[in-house]
């Protein structure tokens, strides 16, 4: 009861200048449903220039950020220069990050500590392949990805998103059907009730993305464990305002 819908728009390895000052102009020009909490997850390389140009209501995420605030780590980011360029929020084990960058639930698990530990907010992401779905697995692999983001997060589970996107939905055109998202964000609830606090369970916020389009979030939107959307190729199109305004 009572999660704010929060939507992110995960901008991935896309935009330049030009394309950035066209997005948000069109979320400046909204409107945006004022009860749902939006953030855009913006190449590195941008942060600090989305942040100049963004109104204060939208928040700004990286896509990505190592586990130590400094140090000789030849092209990564910290925490630490995440936040002092102004963006608060980070996105954490997208699928992308786990298949094309090889990263394992426990470095995806201590780079969540790392970030909330240095005061950003995190998106962290979980969700099956379609091998591991037709296998029966979806359970087993999202209970196992958020059994090991338990010790990361601790008491920090108010500054957690957690965005369910099966793999097999991501950038294919192929949603999961609202009944099919709901049955595992209902289950990943209870999952978190028995394993972490039923009072977590109710509070957490659980977005669904894959493939979400103006055309199926309200359908997705409506459902009850549904509390919100990570938004991947429609987040940089004008349909993002109305996936923002989904539940209006
Ligand atoms: O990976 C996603 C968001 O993080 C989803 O991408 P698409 O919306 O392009 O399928």
């Amino acid at each position: 009861m009572g999660r704010k819908f929060v939507v992110g728009g995960n901008w991935k390895m896309n935009g330049d200048k030009n394309q950035i000052n066209e997005i948000v102009n069109n979320l400046k020009k909204g409107p945006l449903d004022p009860n749902a909490e939006v953030v855009i997850g913006v190449p590195a390389i941008y942060l600090a220039y989305v942040k100049s140009i963004v109104p204060n209501t939208i928040g700004v995420a990286a896509q990505n950020c190592w586990k130590a605030p400094k140090g000789a780590f030849t092209g990564e980011i910290s925490p630490a220069m995440i936040k002092d360029v102004g963006a608060d929020w980070v996105i954490l084990g997208h699928s992308e990050r786990r298949t094309i960058f090889g990263e394992k639930d426990d470095l995806v698990a201590e780079k969540v500590a790392h970030a909330l530990e240095s005061g950003l907010k995190v998106i962290a992401c979980i969700g099956e392949t379609l091998e591991e779905r037709e296998a029966g697995k979806t359970e087993e692999v999202v209970f196992r990805q958020t059994k090991a983001l338990l010790p990361a997060i601790g008491n920090n589970w108010a500054n957690v998103v957690l965005a369910y996107e099966p793999v097999w939905a991501i950038g294919t055109g192929k949603t999961a059907t609202p009944q099919q998202a709901q049955d595992v964000h209902a289950s990943l609830r209870n999952w978190l009730s028995s394993n972490a606090s039923p009072d977590i369970a109710e509070t957490v916020r659980i977005q669904y993305g894959g493939s979400v389009t103006a055309v199926n979030a309200k359908e997705l939107g409506a459902c009850p464990d549904i509390d919100g959307f990570l938004v991947g190729g429609a987040s940089l199109k004008p349909e993002f305002v109305d996936i923002v305004n989904a539940t209006q």
